[in-house]
């Protein structure tokens, strides 16, 4: 069973959500963005959670890991599995010399940074720097709107969807859905930001599938993203996800999206933690 790194002692109230200071044009948008007085964004980190277990998807898939996944996110997909990080993001704030000691904790040579988006923490290119000096493999889960220049070895980019954007039928309950709609829409695709991740980093486009109305907005973000790099984009690093957060949920888009994967020669990945532990937190 993987270790979970005690959330409750991460849960911090202050960087829970209902900050209405922040500032609505800030791209990050988060409240988990705006640090404490006492704390220098450039040296720290809003850490939901920190464990260890095995990588669940992508290329990597089965390889054991840490995850440090970060508060806070400049999108808001209506099926975001890290609710946590998005919609209501918690965390504590974590020195990076405190991340990297947490990690030390854990015999494993791969880490994986996640979030809620962590490109959008100036603090994360410290972070992958400092592991990296200790020898780390590290793969950033990264929704591909933010390019930092950082010691990435896998840039596991999932742009995202149309299929993604919430509405106020499809949104979690409670949440204002309203208030991001247009928001989501306009951020989710950064053509700069995904050219040049995919150009300077070892990259994996990992798309969520919720069905075959997705497979013509995929086959064309890969196609014009292929006329701007300079880099080959082959088919195997193309990567359908089922959308999914439950077991169940999973169950029902499976096997569509394998069908997908091989008609439109695109690789398939599943949801090992999925299919593991469900959706139990610290997995
Ligand atoms: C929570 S996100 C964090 C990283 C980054 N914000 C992103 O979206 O890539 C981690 C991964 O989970 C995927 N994901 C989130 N919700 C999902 C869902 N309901 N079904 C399948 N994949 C999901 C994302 O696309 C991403 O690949
Ligand atoms: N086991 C496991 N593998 C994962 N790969 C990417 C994850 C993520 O949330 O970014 C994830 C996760 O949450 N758990
Ligand atoms: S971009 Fe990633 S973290 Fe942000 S809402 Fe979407 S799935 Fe969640
Ligand atoms: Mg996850």
């Amino acid at each position: 069973m993987p270790v979970n790194d005690d959330a409750a002692t991460l849960a911090d109230p202050d960087v829970t959500a209902g900050d209405d200071s922040r500032d609505a044009d800030d791209p990050r948008d988060t409240p988990a963005d705006t640090a404490p007085e006492d704390i220098d964004a450039s040296e720290a980190l809003p850490i939901n959670e920190l464990f260890y277990s095995l990588q669940g998807e992508g290329t990597l898939v089965g390889t054991p890991s840490v995850f440090v996944r970060t508060s806070g996110c400049n999108l808001r997909c209506w099926f975001c599995d890290s609710y946590h990080t998005s919609w209501e993001p918690t965390g504590a704030w974590l020195s990076v010399d405190d991340i990297v000691e947490r990690v030390e904790e854990f015999d494993a040579e791969h880490v994986v940074l996640t979030g809620g988006e962590p490109l959008v923490h100036e603090a994360s290119v410290d972070l992958l720097d400092r592991l990296a000096d200790r020898g780390y493999h590290s793969t950033v889960e990264t929704n591909g709107t933010v390019y930092r220049d950082a010691a990435i070895d896998l840039a596991s980019v999932s742009p995202k969807l149309a299929s993604s954007t919430p509405t106020p039928e499809n949104a979690p309950e409670g949440v204002d859905a309203g208030a991001w709609e247009e928001r989501h829409e306009q951020r989710r695709i950064d053509h700069d930001a995904l050219t040049r991740l995919v150009e300077e980093y070892e990259t994996q486009l990992k798309f969520v599938v919720t069905g075959s109305d997705d497979m013509p907005e995929i086959a064309a973000l890969v196609d014009d993203l292929r006329e701007r790099a300079s880099v080959p984009i082959p088919d195997h690093r193309v990567l359908l996800m089922p959308e999914g957060v439950t077991r169940e949920q999973v169950d029902e888009t499976r096997t569509e999206v394998a069908d997908l994967a091989m008609e439109h020669g695109y690789r398939y990945t599943p949801r090992l933690h999925v299919d593991l532990w469900n959706d139990a937190p610290g997995t």
